[in-house]
């Protein structure tokens, strides 16, 4: 079994006000980069809910950070901070060090392994860095293109969400080439509060996905509990506060349940997500043959809200699939 261990960067790190980073950034944007332990230019693709945050804070740290977006006026914002752009994956990747990659899903490979790919872009001495959740088949053949070339390939998915990402709290979960974990853990810890290596390229993403797959059912196990409260005249609040102090309390449930209860879902995680996570985890669950039934229904749910138009909701929305069964079980 791949060895874990957990470095805290936060005891490492030099200049610190609050939770941000801080570098003097005095000279040239490279030397500034220096400050934060790293030297040579960083690449990002996708510049999602994920990856503009993550982006703006090596720039803002006085990283040389070069962008591409599929939709490129999603690099407008990351340009005005001072990020260079690149017309295509392979251009980033050709003219950077280290390419991070936040990309959706399985099919995003294609930024990596397609044509204008960052692949075609790498060489030895580069390395590709991708934080995007994928399951461990699509991983292990991204990291078989990059590392083709001679370049490194490090996965590193990311537990946390929109506002972690934002405050550079995220946890990564890494597995692959450790020396590229070494040279790019200052990178790292600009975006993160803890990181793991877990070992040989897949441990990472396979973590990710147990992760997710408990956060999912949590999700939905809570928001029965919301609508049953309501339906036995329980104020759903006060069950809220209730949870927060016993022993399942959860920051996710104090988060999120007080816009559960008034039907809003800002999207910080979209349900689409969580749903891509739910799948990849039961066919996880299926290659070793351990059934998982609750994740399997949660899933079920989950789909159901797809269906309803949710997709692009916060996975908290899940709760109006909830509602819809409700009513149809009435009718
Ligand atoms: N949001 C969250 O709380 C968290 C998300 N994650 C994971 O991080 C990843 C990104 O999430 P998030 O930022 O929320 O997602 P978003 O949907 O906001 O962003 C997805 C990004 O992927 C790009 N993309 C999607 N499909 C393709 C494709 N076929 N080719 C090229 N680019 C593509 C999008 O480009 P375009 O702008 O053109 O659509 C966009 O940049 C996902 O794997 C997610 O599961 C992990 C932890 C937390
Ligand atoms: O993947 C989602 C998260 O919150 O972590």
């Amino acid at each position: 079994m791949a060895a874990a261990f957990l470095l805290c960067p936060r005891l490492a790190l030099p200049l610190r006000r609050g939770s941000r980073l801080l570098v003097s950034c005095s000279a040239s944007s490279s030397d500034a980069a220096a400050g934060v332990g790293f030297q040579g230019r960083v690449g990002f693709l996708g510049l999602g809910i994920m990856g503009a945050p993550m982006a703006s804070n090596l720039i803002t740290a006085g990283c040389d950070v070069t962008v591409w977006n599929r939709t490129k006026s999603k690099c407008d914002p990351l340009l005005s901070l001072g990020a260079k752009f690149e017309s295509s994956p392979a251009g980033v990747a050709s003219s950077c060090d280290v390419t991070f990659a936040m990309l959706a899903d399985p099919e995003s490979a294609e930024v990596a392994c397609g044509t204008n790919g960052a692949a075609e872009g790498m060489a030895p001495g580069k390395g590709y860095v991708d934080v995007s959740t994928v399951d461990d088949v699509t991983s292990k053949f991204i990291s078989r293109h990059i590392t083709s070339t001679g370049a490194s390939f490090l996965e590193a998915p990311v537990s946390g969400s929109k506002k972690p990402a934002e405050d550079g709290l995220l946890i990564f979960l890494t597995a692959g080439d450790e020396s590229l974990y070494k040279r790019v853990a200052p990178l790292l810890d600009v975006m993160g509060k803890s990181r793991f290596y877990l070992g040989d390229v897949g441990n990472g993403a396979t973590m990710k996905l147990v992760v997710n797959m408990v956060m999912g059912s949590m999700m939905v196990s809570f928001a029965e509990g919301l609508l049953l409260s309501e339906k036995v005249g329980l104020d759903p609040n006060t069950v809220i506060e209730v949870i927060s102090q016993g022993a399942i309390s959860a920051p996710m449930f104090s988060l999120k349940g007080p816009s559960m209860v008034k039907a809003a879902y800002p999207t910080a995680f979209p349900l689409k997500h969580q749903q891509k996570d739910l799948r990849l985890a039961l066919a996880l669950g299926e290659m070793v043959s351990q059934p998982i039934p609750t994740a399997a229904a949660a899933n079920e749910l989950y789909k159901v809200a797809k269906s309803l138009g949710l997709a692009d909701q916060d996975f908290s929305a899940v709760i109006e699939a909830l509602k819809a069964k409700v009513q149809n079980s009435q009718q």
